[in-house]
């Protein structure tokens, strides 16, 4: 074992990040351990996105340090950001798919930045990646839709393959931002299980974002609120009242903020 393999998953310190006037993060500072499943609970606006985002090295900080992996993003460039890049998956609101391609293809391109050259068509990627993303789509449940188009599926079961496509790079972080934000209660339930259950399989660690107190309640091990950019509460969901939850959403209550 290596010195960056025993790190924690993230390290933040101190950091601020501004676009313009805009003050998005305010001195955040946050450890999360591997294997660890952190709810990110606040507001639109809070900064939630923003904090993910520099997490996968996507926002340069205006102050502060991250290291994610063992890794200091500060001092990553080119290659080695795209590798370390590789080490975290990413899942969205808006799932991310291309609706016209094939369940498969779709999983299939989670493996794309591994590999050499375009790939047109799912006989283009190689056999055992096949496999592997037949064995995913299985994990999610959705092996039965592996050939039909992605355009077709529900919005729940759409994450699910927005999930199986993360698996494809064998990520040891997996970042969600707000991943159920566009679905009915069940499937939001679903996907919220799948993602545990795959977090403990794997050892990931998994930072997701959501602005639902009930389901940080459900789905987290450790709620992380965020207002106004700032880290206000940081406590494992087994101890989140919901008046510490009015501490993440200032005067509104809490219920007000489910309705958002
Ligand atoms: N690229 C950008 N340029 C300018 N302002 C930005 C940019 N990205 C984020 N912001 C601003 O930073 C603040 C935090 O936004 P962020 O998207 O991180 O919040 P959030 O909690 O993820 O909310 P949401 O769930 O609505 O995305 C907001 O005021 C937002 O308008």
């Amino acid at each position: 074992m290596t010195v960056s393999d025993a790190a924690p998953a993230v390290e933040v310190h101190g950091l601020s990040k501004t676009f313009g006037q805009v003050a998005a993060l305010r001195d955040v500072s946050l450890t999360v351990g591997r294997g660890e499943i952190v709810v990110l609970l606040g507001l639109s606006g809070s900064g939630k996105t923003t904090l993910l985002r520099h997490i996968n090295g996507l926002e340069t900080p205006s102050a502060g340090r991250l290291t994610v992996l063992g890794e200091d993003l500060a001092g990553l460039r080119g290659r080695d950001l795209r590798r370390l890049r590789g080490r975290i998956g990413m899942v969205f609101q808006q799932f991310h798919l291309v609706g016209r391609l094939t369940v498969l293809e779709n999983v299939l391109t989670g493996a794309l930045a591994g590999l050499r050259g375009p790939r047109l068509g799912i006989a283009s990627y190689p056999r055992e990646l096949r496999r592997k993303a037949l064995t995913h789509l299985d994990r999610v449940g959705l092996l039965d839709k592996s050939y039909q188009r992605a355009d077709t599926l529900s919005g729940g079961q759409q994450q699910r393959v927005a999930i199986a496509r993360a698996l494809m790079q064998d990520p040891e972080i997996l970042l969600a931002d707000e991943p159920v934000a566009s679905l009915d209660p069940e499937s939001s339930d679903q996907v919220m299980a799948l993602l545990r259950e795959i977090a403990a399989e794997r050892g990931l660690t998994v930072i997701c974002s959501l602005h639902q107190v009930e389901l940080a309640l459900a789905w987290g091990e450790r709620v992380v609120g965020m207002r106004s950019g700032g880290v206000v509460l940081d406590t494992p969901a087994a101890d989140l009242t919901r008046e510490a939850a009015m501490r993440i959403y200032g005067r509104m209550t809490a219920s007000l903020a489910e309705a958002q």
